[in-house]
């Protein structure tokens, strides 16, 4: 099975207390990965750390078989973030000019969009279902399309992986189903492989096959449909944030990764 992350022996503190300790997972190509845990258990911290946007204090991290230090392939990578919360309904750019921009390196000298880029801009909206908002300003549209946009502007590149900070923060309960979909669809059908912070549980656990447990400054691995969710909500009620959920955990020397 191909490895699209591979982390060894990665350890990081910002201060002088460390956030994670002695790390070892793998991520597979077309894995769903959940990154759950209480606040502060170095969710966003790992998912950094992952994209090279911090540097390891001990250990190793590979993408897509490269060391990230040295890592280039960045139209392999997709990254999605709450952007939700960046926009207002004042924003010019339209949802075209949004997802045109990332090719902005293929437009050549004098920057035009071809018939060719803009006809991969019409099969990435189809994709996510946007077609029809093609003219559309981005910041008049709703939280779950807003993101729906920022996800056909990532598969533009063909990306072999997306990571996702919870995205769905501010989105309705109908758009968060329909992007969730959208997540299954694109990880079973195009085989992209997906990493995901989310604090929605229930419906995490319902999409990833990995779920992958915050705390202590350690990461469990779950296979998904081994994981029993409400019992891990019960042992984190109080969003305690020195506490290891007292579920089963796979010993660290048979981590499923
Ligand atoms: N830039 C920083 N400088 C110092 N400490 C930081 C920094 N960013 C995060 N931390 C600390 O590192 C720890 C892990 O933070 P991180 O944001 O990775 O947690 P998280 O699991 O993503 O939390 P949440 O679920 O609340 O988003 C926290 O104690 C946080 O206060």
């Amino acid at each position: 099975m191909k490895e699209i992350i591979k982390v060894k022996n990665l350890s990081f503190n910002y201060e002088d207390e460390y956030i994670l300790k002695n790390i070892n997972i793998t991520i597979n190509k077309g894995d769903f990965i959940a990154f759950i845990g209480p606040n502060g258990s170095g969710k966003s911290t790992f998912l950094k750390l992952l994209i090279g946007d911090l540097k390891t204090n001990s250990g190793e991290v590979k993408l897509l078989d490269k060391n990230i230090k040295t890592f280039k392939e960045w139209d392999k990578v997709g990254y999605i973030s709450q952007k939700v919360r960046d926009f207002n309904s004042s924003f010019p750019a339209t949802v075209k000019e949004i997802v045109g921009a990332a090719l902005y390196q293929e437009m050549g000298w004098f920057k035009i969009l071809t018939k060719r880029l803009e006809q991969r801009i019409d099969k990435v909206l189809k994709l996510v279902d946007m077609s029809d908002y093609k003219y559309r300003k981005i910041g008049e549209l709703s939280g779950g399309q807003q993101q729906r946009v920022f996800i056909a502007r990532t598969l533009i590149t063909n990306p072999e992986i997306i990571f996702l900070d919870e995205p769905l923060v501010g989105v309705d309960l109908k758009s968060q189903d329909e992007f969730y979909n959208l997540l299954t669809k694109l990880n079973r059908d195009l085989g992209i492989t997906i990493v995901m912070i989310s604090h929605d549980i229930y419906m995490i656990s319902d999409q990833a096959n990995k779920i992958f447990c915050f705390g202590n400054k350690s990461i469990f691995v779950h296979q998904a449909k081994e994981f029993d969710y409400v019992n891990y909500l019960n042992q984190i009620k109080g969003d305690n944030k020195s506490l290891i959920p007292k579920h089963e955990h796979q010993r660290r020397d048979n981590r499923c990764c």
